[in-house]
């Protein structure tokens, strides 16, 4: 898969600096330190390791704790999640989530599907918390209650994020939070002089973000990058 080897180019390299550049070895230690914090239950570390054999990467043990702070701070009762996995980012937001809510989590893998809802159900949670929903996530997507949502997680296709923005803060309720993952990742969104379409759909929506008055962003540097935001005004 593309951003696995690119992940693993990623890791090698850092590897190699590490060993010879003091600040290099340095950031090694602070991710370390930040992934090692989140502590991961045996449930959690068996979704990772189906994970790697679906060849589906999830998001990393720090990005998992701060998406399951976000919904406990937003006291989230209804999410949605575009893009399942094996569910390892699922099984953080449910543990944020308030005992009634609802994970509404959107896939095209229906592969993915059957895992995910094996590792939640091994997890303790009923079929009444988990809502699966197997398709496209921008057709998904429009046929979901605006303003029914605390909160919206975002972690699939790229070069689709601006849609899943666009879609996903009309189904906000004031006060809800909409996080995009892997926005620092695999394509190095500060790098300049690269027009590859995933580039130029992350800076398209990250200034979009940025400019939109409804909004309280923030880029979150953990895993491959949350980018964040708070509605602080009418969404719909
Ligand atoms: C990076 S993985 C998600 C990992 C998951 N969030 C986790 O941490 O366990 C991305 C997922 O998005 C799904 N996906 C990608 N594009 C999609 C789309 N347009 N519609 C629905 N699902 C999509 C893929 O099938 C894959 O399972």
């Amino acid at each position: 898969m593309v951003l696995r080897s690119a992940r693993v180019r990623r890791a090698n390299l850092s590897r190699v600096t590490s060993e010879t550049d003091p600040t290099a070895a340095l950031a090694d230690a602070v991710s370390g330190f930040v992934d090692g914090f989140a502590a991961e239950d045996d449930v959690i570390t068996g979704a990772r390791g189906r994970a790697r054999e679906l060849g589906c990467p999830a998001v990393s043990p720090a990005t998992g704790a701060a998406l399951g702070l976000l919904a406990t701070t937003v006291q989230a009762r209804s999410v949605v999640e575009i893009g399942t996995g094996t569910g390892v980012s699922g099984l953080h937001l449910l543990r944020g989530m308030t005992a009634d809510g609802v994970l509404t989590t959107i896939d095209w893998e229906p592969e993915f599907h059957r895992a995910a809802r094996r590792v939640f159900t091994s997890a303790g949670y009923p079929s009444g918390r988990v809502r699966t929903i197997t398709g496209r996530a921008l057709d998904v997507l429009s046929r979901l209650t605006a303003g029914g949502y605390d909160l919206v997680f975002a972690d699939a296709t790229l070069v689709e994020y601006r849609g899943y923005f666009d879609q996903g803060v009309q189904l906000l309720r004031p006060g809800g939070v909409i996080v995009l993952h892997n926005v620092l990742a695999d394509v190095h969104i500060g790098e300049d002089g690269r027009r590859d379409p995933e580039l130029l759909a992350l800076r398209d929506v990250a200034r979009t973000m940025r400019d939109d008055d409804r909004l309280r962003p923030a880029v979150l540097p953990l895993g491959g990058g949350l980018l964040a935001a708070a509605v602080v005004g009418p969404a719909t």
